[in-house]
């Protein structure tokens, strides 16, 4: 069996192009800043792709640029700017920051109402507990991806490969929400490949490149591979070795192509609905 290749790009774009519809009825453009303190070269790209996505989508969207000797203090008053400014309806600080800035102060600074990573606690306790909310951008894509890939949910096993605040941990809370039966395995987890050959979904997010081998992959499974990893010869990787796993599962996504573009995509939904919600618009 060869998979059948769910192509986040494609699924990326008609998402964009409906937001960008709903934008243009709005009235007035959604206002995203992205905040990056530094440039951890991982995150050149995205804030490329992401200020083009949202300016082709009737957003109005900057990139707020510091330099890496920012000082804790000095971010923290350019996210309450951006709290207070009512143009601006998401906030979005680029991770990681540098060691000298503990991530989570910042992260807790953002107003809930306009966290469109949905990482602040009280985001993260309301989607815990079954509440709307803000919902990460990644583990919000791998829905759609699912949903484009018309993957049943209800009662299928779903492994979840990583345990992260970012990915795995609201991965899990979504896909439970949908009715799988979800099981959370990772770094310390024995035997990972049988837990893995357990799942009619497996969502890998461990960032470790080709760590899910073809072996690990119950035949006709979905993969949805979160991982965007750079080798030293320059070649991008998931976390599923592809060659191999495409010869397993029944639908797979590519990287890149798959997941990233993706978590843009939801990044604008989410922004969207930010202002939505807070303009009572
Ligand atoms: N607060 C915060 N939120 C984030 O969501 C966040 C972040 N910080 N820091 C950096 C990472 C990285 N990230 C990516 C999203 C999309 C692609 C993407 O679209 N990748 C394309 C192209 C990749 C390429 O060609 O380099 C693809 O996978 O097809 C990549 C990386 C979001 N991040």
């Amino acid at each position: 069996m060869t998979a059948r290749i769910i192509d986040g790009k494609a699924v990326a774009a008609t998402l964009r192009a409906g937001l960008a519809e709903r934008v243009k009825s709005l009235g007035f453009a959604p206002g995203l800043r992205v905040v990056r303190v530094g440039d951890d070269p991982a995150s050149g790209v995205y804030v490329r792709n992401k200020d083009r996505a949202a300016q082709q989508a009737g957003f109005d969207s900057a990139t707020i640029q510091l330099p890496e000797d920012t000082t804790e203090a000095a971010l923290l008053a350019v996210v309450r700017q951006l709290n207070e400014d009512p143009a601006v309806d998401g906030i979005l600080v680029q991770l990681p920051l540098p060691a000298h800035i503990r991530a989570d102060a910042v992260i807790q600074a953002v107003d809930p109402a306009k966290d469109v990573d949905g990482f602040h606690a009280i985001n993260a306790g309301k989607l815990a507990i079954g509440q709307p909310a803000l919902t990460p951008c990644t583990p919000k894509g791998v829905m759609h991806l699912l949903a484009a890939a018309g993957a049943s949910l209800r009662g299928a096993r779903a492994v979840v490969l990583g345990r992260s605040n970012i990915v795995g941990k609201p991965m899990a809370a979504l896909l439970l929400a949908a009715d799988a039966t979800v099981t959370v395995v990772h770094s310390r987890t024995q035997n990972l490949a049988t837990e893995c050959r357990r799942a009619d979904i497996l969502v890998a997010a461990v960032g470790r490149p080709e760590l899910v081998r073809g072996d690990w992959i119950e035949e006709g499974a979905t993969v949805i591979d979160v991982g965007i990893n750079r080798l030293p010869n320059g070649r991008l990787v998931g976390d599923v070795a592809f060659d191999e796993a495409v010869q397993h599962a029944g639908a797979i996504t590519p990287v890149p192509g798959g997941v990233g573009p993706m978590t843009i995509a939801c990044l604008l939904e989410n922004t969207l609905e930010a202002a939505i919600a807070r303009r009572g618009a």
